[in-house]
C-alpha cells in the first residue's frame, strides 16, 4: 500500500505501507518535497514511543497525532534501529488497516502560537484581573495553585521559584526535579485556586508525560545518584568552578595592568568560559545544592556583560521548554531578520550571504544582549517570556550588574592606562567573547537534524517533550569539551537535565544514548566541535536559500505593551 499525505505546511509525506501479515503494516513516514539541503531525511513523528492512540476513543491525555495524520490509525511500536546515524530522524509505526485520510487544504487547520504567559484569546485575563493579579499563582497540571506559603521553603530557591510564578509550571517542575514524585506532592500541601481560569493560560508541555524521559530519567536516578535526597546531583563542579573563577580574576588583572587588545581578548576568552559554564549550570541552580552559591555564580553573568535574571527568563522559560520550536524558542527567532536559521522563517535576499556576514554578526552579540537587557527592564519581558516573577530585587540586579561590568572594563582608566587602549581592550572583549559564545551556542541547535517541521508535532504543549529535546539538540565532543563548555557540547543531556550538574553529563550520555537507541529516537552527536562547526556553517548557507516552508507562525502577543515607554 502506498499512500501520499500532503501536510499543512505543504510538506509530501510518501507514507509506504509494507505488508507485514494479516493484521498490521509498518509505515515509514519520509519526507520528500524540501529541498535536500534542508531536508531531514525522514521525519519523526514525536509520539511516545509505547503509546497508543488508536481513534477517537483514545485516552485524551495521551500523545496525539501530528494534526495531518489524525484519522490514520497508528500504533507506535518500539523499534531499535541497527545503527544510530546522526542523521536519521526516523519514527517507525504499526498501521491497523484503515483508510488513510487526507485532510483537504480548507480543512487544515493553521497551527497557533499562543505566547505561553498571555492569556488565551477571548478568555479572561488572570494576569490583568485584581483578582488575580497581586497573587503568586502557578497553574501545575490544569490546576492553579497560590506559591505565597513555600516562597521561603523551596529547596531550589526563591529565583527559581518566581519562574513558576504566572504562567503553566508543568514543564519547569518535571524537566527540574529530579524526584517529580517529591516535587510535585508539595503541591498537595499548596492552596488551590478554585474559581481561578485555568483555561485562559497557555499549556505548557508535560515532560513526565514522556515515556522516553521518564525511562532515562529512572536509570539516571538508580545508576548515578541511588542516596537520593543527598542532592549529589548538584555537587561536584566546585573544582571547576574555582578553575573558571580563577582564571577570570588572572585574566582582569592582565587586562587592568596591560590595557589593550591582547588583554582585552584574554579577558574576552575567560569571559565566554564563565558565560558557558558557572553562570549557566548556576543560573540553572545546578552548581550546587547551596542556593545562595547558585545565585552568586549565576550572578557573574551579570559581571561578564549579560544579566543573570534576563537569561534565566529568556533560556529557560523561553528555550528550553520550547526548544527550537519557531515561534515559542525565543533564540529561533530573536535573530532575525539578520540571520535565518530555520525555513520557517521568511527569507530576504541578503540571507544568502548569512553564512558570510554571520562572523562579524557574532562579535556583535554581546551588544544585543546589552541592548536587550535595558529593554527588557522597562518592558518587564525578555521577548521569549514576560518576567512575572521577578522580584524588586532581581530587577535591581541589572542596573547594578551593568554598573560593575562598565565599571571593570573602564577602571583602567582609572588608574592611567590611555582611552585608546581601554577602547582597544573593551571592543576585543565583547568580540571575542561574543564570537566564543555565539558560536558555542549555536551549533547544537543549528544542524539539519536539529530542525524538525512544525506540522509533526501538534501543538507545542501536546509534543512529546523527550523526544523534542533529543530530535532538536546535538552533542559533541566528550570530556574535555564538556569542562571547557560547562556541558553544553553535551547539549541533549543538558537539556534533559538542567538541573544536574555538568560535571555529570559524560556518564548521563550513556544512558541516553542506550535508551534512545532503544526506543527508535535519532540521537544527533558528533565527535569534535570542528565537525560539527562546519555542518553548522553548512546549514546556515542552506538556510540563506531555502524556500520558506509553511505559514509563518508567531507567537501571538497580546497585552504586549506592558511598558509605560512603549516599548515591546
Ligand atoms: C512551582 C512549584 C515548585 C514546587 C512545588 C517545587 C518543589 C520542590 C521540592 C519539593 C524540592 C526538593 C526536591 C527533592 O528533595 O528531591 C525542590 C527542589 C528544587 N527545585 Fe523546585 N519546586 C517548584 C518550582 C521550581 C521551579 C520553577 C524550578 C526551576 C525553574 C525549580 C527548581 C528546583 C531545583 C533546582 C531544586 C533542587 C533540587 C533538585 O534538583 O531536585 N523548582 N523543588
Amino acid at each position: 500500500m502506498a499512500a501520499t499525505i500532503v501536510s499543512s505546511a505543504g510538506l509530501r509525506l510518501n507514507a509506504r505501507a509494507r505488508s507485514s501479515g494479516a493484521a498490521s503494516s509498518r509505515v515509514v513516514a519520509r519526507c520528500e518535497s524540501l529541498p535536500s539541503q534542508i531536508r531531514p531525511p525522514r521525519l519523526v513523528l514525536p509520539l511516545a514511543p509505547h503509546a497508543t492512540r488508536d481513534g477517537p476513543d483514545a485516552d485524551a491525555s495521551g500523545p496525539r497525532l501530528p494534526s495531518d495524520l489524525r484519522g490514520v490509525t497508528l500504533r507506535t511500536q518500539h523499534v531499535a534501529p541497527a545503527r544510530l546515524s546522526r542523521a536519521s530522524l526516523v519514527t517507525r509505526a504499526v498501521a491497523t488497516p484503515a483508510p488513510v485520510t487526507v485532510p483537504e487544504p480548507e480543512q487544515r487547520v493553521a497551527i497557533s502560537a499562543p505566547r505561553p504567559d498571555v492569556a488565551m484569546p477571548n478568555m479572561q485575563d488572570p494576569w490583568n484581573d485584581p483578582k488575580w493579579k497581586d497573587t503568586k499563582w502557578t497553574v501545575y497540571r490544569d490546576v492553579a495553585y497560590d506559591l505565597q506559603p513555600f516562597y521561603d521553603k523551596h529547596p531550589g530557591g526563591e529565583w527559581l521559584l518566581n519562574l513558576a510564578i504566572g504562567r503553566d509550571c508543568t514543564a519547569l517542575i518535571e524537566s527540574y526535579h529530579l524526584r517529580p514524585e517529591v516535587s510535585t506532592a508539595r503541591f498537595n500541601k499548596l492552596p488551590v485556586l478554585e474559581d481561578f481560569p485555568v483555561t485562559a493560560v497557555p499549556r505548557a508541555p508535560r515532560p513526565n508525560d514522556s515515556p522516553l524521559y521518564n525511562s532515562i530519567r529512572d536509570r539516571v536516578r538508580k545508576e548515578l545518584f541511588p542516596r537520593e535526597g543527598k542532592m549529589e546531583h548538584r555537587m561536584g563542579g566546585d573544582g571547576a568552578a574555582a578553575t573558571i573563577v580563577g582564571t577570570a580574576v588572572a585574566c582582569y588583572a592582565l587586562y587592568a595592568n596591560f590595557t589593550g587588545p591582547i588583554a582585552g581578548a584574554m579577558l574576552g576568552l575567560a569571559g565566554a568560559w564563565i558565560g558557558l559554564t558557572i553562570q549557566h549550570c548556576g543560573n540553572h541552580g545546578a552548581m550546587s545544592p547551596k542556593t545562595w552559591v547558585n545565585n552568586a555564580l549565576g550572578m557573574t553573568d551579570d559581571l561578564i556583560g549579560g544579566s543573570s535574571l534576563m537569561w534565566r527568563y529568556h533560556h529557560q522559560v523561553s528555550h528550553h521548554i520550547h526548544c527550537n520550536d519557531n515561534a515559542l524558542d525565543q533564540d529561533v527567532y530573536t535573530a532575525m531578520p539578520l540571520l535565518r536559521f530555520d525555513a520557517r522563517q521568511p527569507k530576504k535576499w541578503f540571507h544568502r550571504f548569512q553564512h558570510i556576514y554571520l562572523f562579524a554578526a557574532f562579535p556583535l552579540m554581546q551588544l544585543a544582549f546589552q541592548v536587550g537587557d535595558i529593554k527588557g527592564l522597562f518592558t518587564r519581558d525578555c521577548e521569549g517570556a514576560k518576567l512575572h516573577g521577578a522580584t524588586a530585587l532581581e530587577l535591581a540586579t541589572v542596573v547594578i550588574g551593568k554598573i560593575a561590568h562598565f565599571g571593570l572594563l573602564l577602571g583602567p582608566l582609572a588608574w592611567g592606562a590611555s582611552g585608546a587602549a581601554v577602547a582597544a581592550g573593551v571592543a576585543s572583549f565583547i568580540a571575542v567573547q561574543g564570537m566564543v559564545l555565539a558560536c558555542t551556542f549555536a551549533v547544537s541547535h543549528n544542524v539539519a537534524e536539529t530542525k524538525v517541521p512544525e506540522d509533526t508535532g501538534g501543538e507545542a504543549w501536546e509534543r512529546d517533550w523527550g523526544i523534542q529535546q533529543l530530535v532538536t539538540s546535538a552533542d559533541w565532543g566528550d570530556k574535555v569539551g564538556n569542562f571547557f563548555t560547562g556541558g553544553l557540547n553535551l547539549q541533549v543531556e543538558h537539556h534533559l537535565f538542567p538541573a544536574i550538574c555538568f560535571v555529570h553529563y559524560p556518564a548521563i550520555r550513556k544512558i541516553v544514548a542506550e535508551e534512545a537507541e532503544k526506543f527508535g529516537v535519532p540521537y544527533a552527536n558528533y565527535r569534535t566541535l570542528p565537525g560539527i562547526f562546519a555542518e553548522f556553517l553548512k546549514f546556515v548557507k542552506d538556510m540563506g536559500t531555502a524556500d520558506q516552508i509553511g505559514d509563518v507562525v508567531e507567537a501571538k502577543h497580546k497585552n504586549k505593551s506592558m511598558c509605560p515607554l512603549g516599548f515591546a
